[in-house]
């Protein structure tokens, strides 16, 4: 690769022009995911960038993304964290690991409770925090964010410490919740500049502007705070002979249990990163109901046809209700509630003839692959009926996509899978969801306006939910009382 009279390596994939310094001044620091995907029109699915001081590379095609991240595994299996999410401790567990070895035991842990057939002791509890989320649903509707938030909360803390939530004011979830919040903002690269001057960080804290470092301090105490005290209070349930089993249970058992740093962080990681995820996408089923009466109806339809009204859907249905496979599926490609995620190679890398040096930022772009003119007819339009007029490969089907590449792709995948399926199943066998209305009968529509950053949801909207009959109140008060 290197001769005297040539250059030392190959060419950076091509990419806009770079100004000195500054290097690319892109339009907006905002929603960078769209800026990033309106650049392939110019420069294709694969190209370079450079922000101040860091070299990026972005993938906006999944085929490219799984040439690269899935041919090269272990080289592209670091995932660098965002400036201000190291400042505040919270690089600390799985999702930003960059030993190989602490990476390999972090991911053992998440198997004994994530796998598919060690998901199944789980089951009981995802039925019975699903009919809790249905009884709260009908109980008090117009809380139903609060609702939505619950379930996801509920069961990844069952999941993680044996943790039963209180349906009221729980003070772990309180905590574990400023934490989520912390992880949201500290991952978003348009709030720090520090995540694009990582030589910020090293003045000192008292000169102007350095309040990012006091935050980061407060941040990283009360990430810490949360571990410990999930940690403790699995320690203490095991010493009194009442702990439920739990990834930290099952990690204190197993021969990885001197770990305490990596059982502690990574079980807080399950909860911290992951209920945003499954909160976001069921946000926005709730906004894509009310905005697409007709594709309600069609779902309520099959799930009356195939299901009836003796009971509600369970997850074993899933196979016999194509439609609602596909709403989920669509739901997954049109509002994907992570638009991107970073890698970064060990190693200098040449890729087709270019050159990716060790460290460059390699940016997955969800939202770019999952709207792609190429692949998918009009992308910005929920259509889930695309999804039953063709085959899906690898390259185009949302699952296949939104959970990621390679070494590091999602552990939760099948949980997301089944928690999502179920919550949307029963939701519309049993209540209508339609535009509010306001005190003089007229329509509220909602903004459908998205929040910005590493993680995205619907900004907080009204919504008209009631129950589609006596029969379907009826269930889901049976269903509460036998759990
Ligand atoms: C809609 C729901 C979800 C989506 C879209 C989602 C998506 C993702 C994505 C894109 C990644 C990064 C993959 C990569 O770098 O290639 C990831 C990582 C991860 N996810 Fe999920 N996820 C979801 C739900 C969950 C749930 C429910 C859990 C656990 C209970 C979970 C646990 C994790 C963990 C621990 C990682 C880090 C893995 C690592 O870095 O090795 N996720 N997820």
């Amino acid at each position: 690769l290197s001769s005297k009279a040539g250059p030392k390596h190959p060419p950076l994939f091509p990419g806009p022009k770079a100004l000195p310094l500054v290097g690319n001044v892109l339009p907006s620091s905002k929603r960078l995911w769209l800026t990033m995907a309106a650049y392939s029109e110019q420069f294709g699915p694969i190209y370079s960038l450079r922000i101040l001081g860091s070299s990026m590379l972005v993938l906006n095609s999944a085929s490219e993304a799984r040439d690269l991240i899935e041919g090269k595994s272990s080289l592209y299996a670091p995932r660098p964290p965002p400036k201000m999410v190291e400042l505040a401790g919270m690089d600390r567990g799985v999702l930003f690991e960059s030993n190989p070895v602490r990476m390999r035991k972090s991911r053992k842990l998440l198997h004994m409770v994530l796998q598919p057939r060690e998901l199944r002791l789980f089951d009981p509890t995802l039925v019975e925090k699903n009919n809790r989320f249905l009884h709260n649903l009908l109980h008090s509707p117009h809380k139903f964010l609060e609702h939505i938030r619950k379930l996801p909360a509920g069961v990844t803390l069952a999941l993680s410490h044996g943790y039963e939530v209180q349906e009221e004011d729980d003070p772990y979830v309180a905590m574990a919740d400023v934490t989520v919040q912390n992880f949201a903002k500290a991952s978003d690269p348009a709030a720090f500049l520090v995540h694009w001057l990582p030589i910020l960080a090293k003045l000192p804290t008292f000169l102007p502007g350095m309040q990012f470092k006091r935050l980061a301090l407060s941040w990283r105490q009360q990430y810490t705070a949360l571990a410990e005290r999930g940690h403790e209070h699995v320690e203490s349930n095991i010493a009194s002979g009442t702990a439920r089993p739990s990834l930290t249970s099952l990690a204190l058992a197993s021969e990885l249990k001197d770990e305490r740093d990596i059982i502690m962080f990574t079980a807080t990681q399950v909860y911290t990163g992951e209920q945003l995820y499954c909160t976001a996408t069921l946000s926005s089923f709730f906004l894509m109901m009310m905005k697409h009466p007709d594709v309600q109806r069609r779902a309520q339809q099959e799930i009356d046809q195939v299901i009836g009204d003796e009971r509600l859907p369970v997850y074993g249905d899933r196979p016999q209700l194509p439609y609602i496979e596909s709403l989920l599926k669509e739901l997954l490609r049109c509002c994907p509630p992570i638009p991107a995620v970073t890698r970064a190679p060990a190693q200098d890398d040449v890729h087709k003839g270019y050159y990716i040096p060790k460290g460059t930022v390699v940016v997955v772009n969800f939202w770019a692959m999952l709207h792609d003119k190429t692949r998918y007819d009009e992308p910005d339009q929920f259509r889930p009926d695309r999804w039953l007029s063709r085959d899906a490969d690898v390259n185009t089907d949302p699952f296949e996509v939104i959970f990621g590449f390679g070494r590091r792709t999602c552990p939760g995948r099948h949980l997301a899978e089944s928690l999502l399926f179920t919550a949307i199943a029963t939701t519309l066998a049993a209540f209508d969801i339609a535009v509010p209305r306001d005190e003089q009968g007229n329509l509220v529509e909602p903004t459908g306006e998205y929040s910005d950053g590493g993680i995205i949801w619907p900004l907080p909207f009204k919504c008209d939910i009631r129950a589609r009959s006596e029969r379907a109140k009826e269930l889901i008060l049976n269903s509460v009382v036998q759990a």
